[in-house]
């Protein structure tokens, strides 16, 4: 969690102005140590880990998903996009860090998985009046251009 989410704020620093502890930091050692940023990978990653052990259950997929939206957008005011970025950093440092595991296959599903939690989050965000409804999100992304497609 915690080298996900300073490949995020080092290659996408502006993403840091939400962080009143490391909004100012330039040094990934100094960032890694900060409390808030290793508190947040931990939330990260316990809420994907919620998902992924509930897929068979969308009514809770969707539930925690949207408890996460509201809260970034009422509460943290955090701009979506930042949900989309964040999404390709996760699928780019697990295929490095895994490579043997990450086929394409697995790539495949993990790009849907995120995906599928962008489609909830911007779906709170739409609820609370931050995003304009559109016809073409009514239904989820199901798949995530691969590199090369
Ligand atoms: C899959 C993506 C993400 C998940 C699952 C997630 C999860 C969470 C959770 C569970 C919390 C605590 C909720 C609460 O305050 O009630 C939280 C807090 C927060 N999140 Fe996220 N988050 C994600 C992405 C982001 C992004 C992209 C940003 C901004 C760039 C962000 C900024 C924040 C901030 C500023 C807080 C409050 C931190 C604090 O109080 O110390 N999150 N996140």
């Amino acid at each position: 969690g915690c080298l996900l989410l300073l490949r995020f704020f080092v290659n996408f620093p502006s993403a840091k102005q939400y962080f009143s502890q490391f909004q100012d930091m330039e040094e990934p050692e100094e960032m890694e140590r900060s409390s808030q940023l290793r508190h947040h990978a931990c939330r990260v990653m316990n809420a994907l880990n919620t998902v992924v052990e509930n897929l068979h259950d969308p009514e809770k997929v969707s539930s925690v998903l949207a408890v996460v939206g509201r809260a970034h957008a009422v509460k943290h005011k955090v701009e979506p996009m930042y949900f989309k970025i964040l999404s390709g950093v996760i699928l780019e440092v697990l295929c490095e860090d895994f490579p043997e595991f990450f086929t394409a296959d697995v790539q495949l599903v993990w790009s849907k998985l995120m995906a599928t939690v962008y489609w909830h989050v911007t779906g709170a965000y739409t609820d609370v009046g931050w995003l304009q409804v559109s016809s073409k999100q009514s239904s989820p992304v199901h798949t995530i251009p691969l590199p090369g497609n």
